[in-house]
């Protein structure tokens, strides 16, 4: 039997996505998401495409390790389990990939410790990640398990971009550079935003707004990245869910010398107790629209702020890039926060961009434009699919001969 099936998972901090792909047209046989890991309140949700059948699970799921034993349960419910063998490769999603990972990569033990090592400069996704292989490695021993890295796309950076101004041999010896993640989304998005603009991906330049609960920006210039928000962690650039972005670095040496907080304190501070979340209490943009419609002044600011710094990516991006054809906004807030998308480019006719009210107004799962017709840069919604592009990029590694 041939092997034309990859599974994708995708496991971040609390969450792990999947999906089954057929690879001879790139269809989903399944998906689904576990959510809350951890927590009382943990959900499965499968869905078998076949069928169309929704199967939801709600109750304790402890950690990855169940989580992923659950999703190998749901897929086998549907003749879809994990001993198929029709099962070419599982792909995973790696967050931080460092210096030497540009290319999806077969994973094996040198591979594994590598990941291992990042955990510092990844601590809420690249455990995680690994757990994910481990458990999946398990299962399938004999398959090949492939990562693919949120740091590969950024690795065309020019170094003017990818450094921080600090002394060269310090930030050498302890690998301190700009990585830049959500590569594999920024990948996708900025291409199919050409093809929305019926280009080839080397004739535009695109700024890419990933707006999930970590959220990042690109400028991509002839599908080739040049510039992003997210540096050595996923800690820097935009307002995000839970964390800071940007901020004065002397900020957490005044937290630590006068406000007396240790640094897993000032960590927790900014990684999750920051952001959205930080500001007023939700890191939910639905959440947060609702309280604005209610005269939240609290929910208020936060929104403004976010707006404020991703406005002010926008603009530097338009600078780096010279040229822009199209602002591509992506991820949960990206695709469904029609006020997000409003804000942020409001002001910014002279810059040739705008939104049609109408045009953002409609919901959907396609890519579409939400610019007027006669604006001079294309505004679009583009959905990502990390997990198409993870399964792409696993089989052209692992599937050739099939
Ligand atoms: N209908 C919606 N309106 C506004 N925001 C939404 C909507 N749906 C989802 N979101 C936002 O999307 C976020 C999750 O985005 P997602 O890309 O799934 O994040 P991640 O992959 O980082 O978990 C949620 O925290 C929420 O703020
Ligand atoms: C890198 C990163 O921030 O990923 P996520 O948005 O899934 O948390
Ligand atoms: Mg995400």
């Amino acid at each position: 039997m041939s092997q034309t099936r990859v599974l994708v998972l995708n496991s971040g901090s609390s969450s792990v996505k999947y999906q089954l792909l057929d690879m001879r047209d790139s269809s989903r046989l399944a998906m689904g998401l576990v959510e809350r890991i951890g927590e009382q309140t943990s959900r499965l949700r499968h869905t078998a495409l076949a069928t169309g059948d929704t199967r939801e699970q709600n109750g304790p799921i402890a950690d990855h390790q169940a989580a992923l034993k659950a999703v190998a349960e749901e897929l086998a419910k549907d003749g879809l389990g994990l001993d198929s063998p029709e099962l070419a490769a599982i792909g995973h999603r790696v967050v931080h990939g460092g210096m030497f990972f540009t290319e999806p990569t077969v994973i094996d033990d040198a591979v594994l410790t590598e990941i291992e090592r990042l955990i510092p400069v990844a601590p809420l996704h690249n455990p995680a990640n690994l757990t994910g292989i481990r458990t999946a490695m398990a299962l399938r021993p004999d398959l090949p398990q492939v990562a693919v890295f949120d740091t590969a796309f950024h690795t065309t950076m020019p170094e003017s971009a990818a450094r921080y101004a600090i002394d060269v041999k310090i930030a050498d010896r302890h690998r301190v550079r700009r990585y830049g993640f959500h590569g594999t989304s920024h990948a996708y998005v900025s291409r199919a935003t050409a093809k929305l603009l019926g280009k080839a991906p080397e004739e535009v330049n695109v700024i890419v707004l990933h707006l999930g609960n970590g959220a990042s920006a690109s400028a991509v210039r002839g599908g080739r990245c040049v510039d992003t928000s997210m540096g050595l962690t996923p800690l820097e650039g935009l307002v995000m869910g839970t964390r800071s972005g940007d901020l004065d670095p002397a900020v957490i040496f005044h937290l630590q010398r006068v406000g007396g907080m240790s640094m897993d304190e000032i960590d927790t501070l900014l990684n999750k107790r920051s952001g959205l979340f930080g500001l007023c209490g939700d890191n939910d943009m639905r959440e947060i629209r609702r309280r604005i419609d209610e005269g939240d002044e609290e929910a208020r600011l936060a929104f403004d702020i976010y707006i404020h710094r991703l406005k002010k990516y926008i603009g530097a991006y338009y600078a780096v890039l010279g040229r822009v054809d199209a602002i591509a906004f992506t991820a949960g807030v990206g695709e469904n926060a029609a006020p997000v998308r409003e804000a942020a480019v409001a002001g910014l006719e002279e810059l040739g961009l705008a939104v049609d009210g109408d045009l953002n107004a409609v919901r959907g799962d396609e890519p579409r434009l939400i610019s007027p017709a006669s604006a001079r840069v294309a505004v679009a919604v583009v959905p990502t699919d990390e997990e198409l592009e993870i399964a792409t990029q696993t089989y052209a590694l692992v599937g050739r001969g099939n």
